[in-house]
């Protein structure tokens, strides 16, 4: 299946476990990639006909701004649900990133898949 992607989306949101986290906005990175068929879109130049990454984008940066979620798992597995009820994305993989989490660490985070290809 092909896949439209978005890559080093960044958002910020309320996340960690800790109390010092629940004050604060911190910022986490996505990677996502979304199956489709793009042919459709091609053969018609259409972008009504394959999944707009600039609208799943901004629902995305929505998403992250109105949630507070302790756990990157949470966060990861609610909006992986959202995008496919919304987008009607039969299946996705997402990598989500919290950057300076872990000190030498670049980043710490999950990456998840759902759906069937
Ligand atoms: N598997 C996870 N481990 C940890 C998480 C998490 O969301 N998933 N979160 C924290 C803290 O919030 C941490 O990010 C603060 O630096 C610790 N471990």
């Amino acid at each position: 299946m092909d896949r439209v992607l978005i890559e080093g989306l960044s958002v910020e949101t309320v996340i960690g476990v800790y109390d010092w986290e629940r004050t604060i906005r911190q910022r986490l990175e996505l990677d996502l990639e979304l199956a489709t068929d793009i042919r459709p879109a091609a053969a018609g130049d259409d972008l009504a006909r394959t999944l707009d990454y600039a609208a799943i984008s901004q629902q995305i940066g929505e998403f992250a701004a109105s949630s507070r979620f302790e756990l990157v798992e949470t966060f990861a597995e609610r909006l992986a649900a959202m995008l496919r009820e919304e987008f009607g994305i039969a299946w996705l993989r997402l990598t989500l990133r919290k950057p300076g989490a872990v000190a030498n660490a670049r980043a710490v985070g999950v990456r998840i898949e759902r759906g069937e290809r």
